[in-house]
């Protein structure tokens, strides 16, 4: 469903993405777990058509998400924040965002019941909370009932409550046969969550595959983590 291949970045004179290969298949959470800067980010922007690989290629269903028609209806995304004008309230945010991809305005509150902000929907965005701000975020990536969800370090902002609610709504998006790719370097929400893992370091795939095969031979996903990625705990 989610393909990268063979993906170069280059910046200047440094590479920051050096042949990251993966896919992310439905039915499965995957996770994208890195440290600080080892390109998780510029990955995702990537497959999202919002940066341009210096070379490879990063496809959605198939395709380069530039070429999908409507592409809320095949991948949902929340990468940074809401992604809301700060002036916009969260109804108007999202009936702008559903009139763009056309999708029908009853799912404006539709989604802002399932991420539960039905009560804040006249509330402008500049005005929410962090995870409010998320959730709002999550909000418009759920609109157009996409098959993938493509996730930034999703839980960041959330408070315990907010963090179960969204581990349940990842997950059952995946057991519908739903894609989920999420990023992050907390690890206790990678273990309770993830199916599959994808270990980046410094713009290198290090490790890929089934939770418990990359954990293999070490006691917690942390120690794992550290071991792969170089770092000491
Ligand atoms: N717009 C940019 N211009 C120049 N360098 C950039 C830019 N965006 C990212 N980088 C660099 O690319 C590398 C990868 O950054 P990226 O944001 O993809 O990492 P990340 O894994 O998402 O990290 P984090 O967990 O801190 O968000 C870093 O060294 C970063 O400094």
């Amino acid at each position: 469903m989610l393909s990268i291949d063979d993906v170069v970045k280059r910046r200047g004179a440094r590479e920051v993405l050096s042949g990251v290969t993966f896919r992310a298949e439905p039915g499965r959470v995957t996770a994208f777990l890195g440290p600080n800067g080892a390109g998780k980010s510029s990955t995702l922007r990537i497959l999202l058509g919002l940066d341009r690989p210096t070379s490879g290629r990063a496809l959605v269903d198939g395709r380069p998400y530039a070429s999908l028609p409507r592409p809320l209806r095949v991948v949902g995304s929340v990468l940074d924040g809401s992604g809301a004008h700060r002036s916009r309230s969260a109804r108007q945010h999202l009936a702008w965002v559903a009139r763009s991809n056309g999708i029908p305005r009853r799912r404006v509150g539709e989604v802002l019941e399932q991420v539960g902000l039905a009560d804040a929907a006249r509330v402008r965005a500049g005005r929410l909370s962090l995870g409010m701000g998320q959730r709002l975020g999550l909000a418009a990536a759920l609109l157009g009932e996409p098959p993938a969800l493509v996730l930034d370090e999703p839980v960041n902002g959330l408070d315990p409550e907010g963090i179960r609610w969204i581990r349940r709504l990842l997950r059952a998006h995946a057991d519908a046969g739903g894609t989920v790719l999420l990023s992050s370097h907390l690890m206790a929400e990678v273990a309770e969550l993830a199916d599959d893992l994808v270990v980046i370091a410094a713009g290198r795939v290090v490790a890929a595959g089934p939770l418990d095969r990359v954990t293999a031979g070490h006691p917690t996903l942390e120690d794992a983590f550290f071991a792969l990625t170089g770092g000491t705990s």
